[in-house]
């Protein structure tokens, strides 16, 4: 074993700071303005209220202390600046809903234009209808700080969303012909890969149109940031299925409860849900491959765990166990109109499976099998406490940036503190269950499932 470090001892931490875009970098001579936020006579700004280029947020906060250096990341910290880079009464500002529902989609949307109303005294800002597409295709709708008031108690997106439809060259001309020299986008992984392709068009026409993301992502599948603001409301909403999972399978002779929660390619939905419910006797996710038959694979597994409960509860996220489905060529080439692969179910798959297994080595026991696929359920509500909150500092956040003049980038929190990520950074980013970790460890210790590493 290691010795203890010193006392004395010195860890150096080289700190980069990722570069952020700034309008500036393109359109040099921009004028800057005093924030209207000075005179707002319900801020009181002090000393320390306004943040500067110097402030920053360091991204790693794990370091070994017997190495004698050691190096991160550090990324500009989000707030109010002092002076700006819009005339408030200038702005036109565009806001945009992309993929899948998530809690909060809403509360972001209501935050925007709040904040850019009463904060900043915005009064042009328009909603691009049905996602990307809705740029080119549709009129912008004009919203206000009135019409939004109670949006954040609705689930779903009011401005709608889509997958597709993604268009370069009509969605900037589109940018371009409404005026608009505010763009928030919110969307998950796909839509930030867009959004550094419009970001990056913009800057190459040198356009005056700040562009900021705010990440949505219920799989809470994007890098960097701590997480994504509905994944906790969606853990919360999942709970409900299992738990109603486990009151079935207690109530049957050899009941299997089986419960299928989104998840396209991580299992981050599964894993909280299991650990919060305690009610969950195996976790199957994408990250860690599994299989049904033989020694250590699930029926094994569940055989026992029927011998001695008498029941038991399956999760599995949606993007398990794809490779063991059979499909034809046609169902291999399927995606959706964003490029996604249209994934097989996998629950009715194993609850066939499961019935099967039954069938051929238990003829005749009694069993069942009650499979709950709450998939829509718990996205399509409106956010918990928590990540209304997280949602509105989300949306407060972007709108310090964009009118500090700084463009391209995400806001999102890292290590409890909001900052801003330059997007192209966390567009190629994935955040996925590290299952040689501390968490997945402590999955296996309260299910005993298997780890499924045939041997
Ligand atoms: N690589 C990409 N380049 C440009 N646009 C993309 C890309 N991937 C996805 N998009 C667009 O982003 C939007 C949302 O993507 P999607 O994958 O459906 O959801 P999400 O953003 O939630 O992951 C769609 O309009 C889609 O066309
Ligand atoms: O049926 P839809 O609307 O395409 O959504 C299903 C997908 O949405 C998700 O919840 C999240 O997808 P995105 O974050 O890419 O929008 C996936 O888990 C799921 O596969
Ligand atoms: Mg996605």
């Amino acid at each position: 074993m290691n010795p203890p470090p010193n006392t004395d001892q010195l860890l150096t931490i080289n700190t980069t700071l990722a570069p952020l875009p700034h309008l500036t970098n393109y359109l040099p001579n921009l004028q800057t303005h005093t924030t209207p936020l000075q005179h707002n006579h319900f801020y009181h700004p002090s000393n320390h209220f306004y943040l500067s280029q110097s402030d920053t947020i360091i991204h790693r906060t794990i370091y070994d202390f017997t190495r004698a250096t050691s190096s991160t990341l550090a990324y500009h910290r989000a707030g109010p600046r002092k002076h700006i880079y819009y005339d408030p009464r200038n702005v036109r500002a565009a806001i945009v809903t992309c993929g899948g529902l998530c809690p909060g989609l809403n509360t972001v949307i209501r935050e925007l234009v709040v904040g850019l109303w009463e904060q900043y005294g915005v009064r042009d800002i328009f909603g691009i209808k049905a996602g990307y597409r809705g740029f080119y295709s549709m009129d912008p709708v004009r919203l206000d700080a009135k019409m939004v008031h109670n949006w954040h108690k609705r689930g779903g997106t009011v401005l709608e969303t889509s997958r597709g439809g993604f268009d370069l060259q009509k969605i900037v001309n589109a940018i371009q012909d409404h005026g608009f020299n505010q763009v928030y986008i919110i969307g998950g992984d796909g839509t930030l890969r867009g959004a550094v392709k419009i970001f990056n068009e913009i800057q190459r026409r040198k356009l005056y149109v700040g562009v900021a993301a705010i990440p949505k992502t219920v799989d809470n599948d994007v890098g960097i940031i701590d997480r994504s603001f509905g994944f906790q409301t969606a853990v919360e909403k999942a709970q409900q299925a299992i738990s109603a999972a486990h009151v079935e399978a207690e109530s049957a002779p050899n009941g299997i409860g089986l419960v299928k929660l989104m998840g396209r390619s991580t299992g981050h939905i599964a894993l909280h849900a299991t650990l919060s419910s305690r009610d969950v006797d195996c976790c199957l996710i994408p990250e860690n491959e599994f299989y049904l038959h033989g020694k250590g694979g699930l029926f094994e597994f569940l055989d026992d765990r029927l011998k001695q409960n008498g029941h038991a509860v399956v999760v599995v996220a949606e993007g398990a166990g794809q490779d063991m489905i059979p499909r034809t060529d046609a169902e291999k080439q399927d995606v959706d109109e964003s490029g996604n692969p249209v994934f097989l179910d996998v629950g009715v798959w194993l609850k066939s499976e499961l019935k099967k297994w039954w069938a051929k080595d238990h003829k005749d026991e009694l069993f069942t099998v009650k499979y709950i696929d709450p998939t829509y359920m718990i996205r399509a509500v409106t956010a918990n406490a928590t990540d209304n909150l997280y949602c509105t500092l989300l949306a407060h956040s972007a709108i310090h940036g964009v009118m500090a003049g700084y463009t391209g980038f995400v806001a999102g929190p890292i290590n409890g503190n909001y900052a801003y990520i330059p997007m192209d950074e966390i567009a190629v980013t994935k955040n996925q269950v590290d299952t040689k970790d501390h968490k997945w460890a402590w999955v296996r210790s309260i299910t005993t499932q298997p780890d499924f590493q045939r041997n």
